[in-house]
């Protein structure tokens, strides 16, 4: 299949999955690969990506804090990086890789913490409007892994953080919370098998790519 270039208004692909899931790893490959292709790749992350959102994210990954302030905290540091770094990428006709965004939010705000859907839903109306419009990422490719597969390959990886020290049930709510949006989004949200192995779990990213005509 002959590869079509990015819209215009550029390319935003998003990363979601529980902790371990495999998510870095490939954004790493399809970065290579699209850039191979000759597409200006923009990679970066949530909560981060701008100073501001980065300071953000010291104190989510290992500040105790209520729901609520969590929920404003992730917009907030989410909407610095929208207007900062992700509309300028995509207006200048790019491809934006990011390692989560909103469904992360529902995923575990929503369902891992058990707040509010609704509030989430005027917030994410709220920061995702730019003056370009309603931003909404063009495809989100969700590693969806079994709880006890992705804590099996984080064990003695790294010191786990605030959100990587909760217990099993509360991911198992989170990748509850993943499945949710999956089916209300499913133009949006490709499934990756992401237990297989790592050409496996590839095979399955640039299929979804490929699909779209954004890889040969
Ligand atoms: N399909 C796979 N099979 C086995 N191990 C994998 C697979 N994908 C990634 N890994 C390994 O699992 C660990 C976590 O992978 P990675 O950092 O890509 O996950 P992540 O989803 O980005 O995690 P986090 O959200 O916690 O940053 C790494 O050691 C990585 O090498
Ligand atoms: C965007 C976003 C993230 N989180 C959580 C999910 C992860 O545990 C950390 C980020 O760490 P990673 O190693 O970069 O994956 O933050 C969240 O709870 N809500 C969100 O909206």
């Amino acid at each position: 299949m002959s590869v079509v270039a990015p819209p215009a208004t550029g390319l935003f692909i998003t990363f979601e999955g529980i902790d371990g899931a495999g998510k870095s790893t490939h954004i790493t490959a399809l970065a290579d690969a699209l850039r191979h292709q000759g597409y200006a790749v923009t990679v970066t992350r949530e909560p981060g990506g701008t100073p501001l959102a980065e300071e953000l994210r010291a104190c989510l990954l290992h500040t105790g804090m209520d729901a609520l302030t969590e929920a404003l905290l992730m917009f907030a540091a989410r909407r610095d990086h929208l207007v900062r770094v992700i509309e300028p990428a995509l207006l200048a006709g790019g491809v934006v890789l990011c390692d989560r965004f909103t469904d992360a939010t529902f995923a575990y705000q929503g369902h891992g913490r058990g707040f509010d859907l609704g509030i989430l839903r005027t917030l994410e109306g709220w920061v995702q409007t730019t003056p370009s419009g309603w931003r909404q990422p063009d495809m989100t490719l969700w590693f969806d892994v079994p709880p006890a597969v992705a804590a099996a390959r984080l064990a003695g990886a790294r010191a786990p953080d605030k959100f990587e020290s909760e217990p099993q049930a509360f991911f198992e709510r989170v990748a509850a919370g993943y499945a949710q949006r999956a089916q209300e989004a499913p133009q949006r949200i490709v499934r990756i098998d992401a237990a297989l192995d790592v050409p496996a779990v590839w095979q399955q990213v640039q299929d979804a790519c490929r699909q779209r005509g954004w890889l040969p």
